[in-house]
């Protein structure tokens, strides 16, 4: 069978050197280009800390989609590139598997109608860890019987994006199921800005970052005379790794935008 050919935009990041070290023990991915702000003309072999794979660098993502022939694009960057990429990915007939955080709503419908348009599949995965979409799924579950909840995300101090794409899907899914409802007091006043945290729909979203933590999330319930916490902690971003080569291999068969990891398990 031929290997899926892929670019990685973000090399050298925290996810997207994960990502390299994942492409090359797997032998059905072949790593063709990397997309980076900087290094243009470099080999990713001439990074010491980085796996030894033969793949030349890029700054210029209508240059390297020209000139290199590619079925995927793995974007861990920023929001904002994130974005350009997957966009630019999808007019040069590449698909995307997107695990950069903080797109709007509004971007993911535009990506979703470029997809259907060209008919080519793409996934957007605020979480590729499997642990974590199980998580939000028994959030989701949980959620229909008790309505009073409320998301503490706690993340390392390096992140761009509050709440966490994570936090973001977790209460959209929670949303689905569960009857709309102002929480806590209805004369509550803060006397320290933020300190209720951000309200989406009625619950609350709390961000926490800190040196030393890596992705963690919890839900937590409350009923009458009892809390329910339903909680996932990745320690390391390996964690990730086995949800991009799903994502990657899935992506491949689809001809539509799929977001969320939840949507391609089995
Ligand atoms: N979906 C998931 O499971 C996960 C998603 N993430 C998301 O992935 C993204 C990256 O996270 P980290 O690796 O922790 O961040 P990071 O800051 O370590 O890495 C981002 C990389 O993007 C590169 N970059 C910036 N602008 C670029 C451009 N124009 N072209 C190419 N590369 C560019 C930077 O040089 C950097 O190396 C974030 O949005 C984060 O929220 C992180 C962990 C898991
Ligand atoms: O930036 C991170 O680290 C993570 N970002 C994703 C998010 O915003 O939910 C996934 C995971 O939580 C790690």
């Amino acid at each position: 069978m031929d290997k899926i050919k892929v670019i990685v935009a973000g090399p050298r990041g925290k996810m997207g050197s994960e990502a390299l070290r994942m492409i090359e023990k797997e032998e059905s991915l072949d790593l063709v280009a990397c997309l980076d702000h900087k290094y243009d003309g470099k080999n990713i072999s001439e990074f010491n800390e980085l796996p030894a794979l033969d793949a030349l660098i890029y700054t210029d993502i209508e240059k390297c989609l020209s000139e290199v022939n590619a079925d995927v694009l793995i974007d861990l960057t920023t929001p904002e590139f994130g974005y350009l990429h997957t966009k630019t990915a999808l007019q040069h007939g590449v698909r995307p598997v997107v695990g950069t955080t903080g797109f709007t709503d509004v971007q993911i419908e535009e990506l979703s109608q470029l997809a259907e348009e060209k008919q080519l599949g793409v996934i957007i995965a605020p979480n590729f860890a499997i642990g974590a979409v199980l998580m939000m799924q028994f959030a989701k579950w949980a959620a229909k019987y008790y309505p009073d909840v409320e998301i503490i995300e706690k993340h390392h101090d390096q992140k761009l994006d509050a709440p966490s794409g994570t936090a973001v899907k977790t209460a959209a899914l929670i949303k689905e199921v569960r009857e709309s409802k102002q929480q806590g007091h209805p004369n509550e006043k803060e006397t320290l800005k933020g300190s209720r945290g951000a309200d989406y729909d009625g619950m609350r979203v709390h961000s926490m970052r800190l040196p030393g933590l890596v992705a963690h999330q919890e839900v937590i319930f409350g009923g009458e005379g009892e809390i329910l916490t339903i909680k996932h902690d990745s320690m390391h971003r390996k964690s990730f790794m086995s949800g991009v080569k799903l994502a990657v291999d899935q992506v491949m068969k689809l001809d539509v935008l799929v977001y969320g990891l939840e949507n391609i398990l089995e």
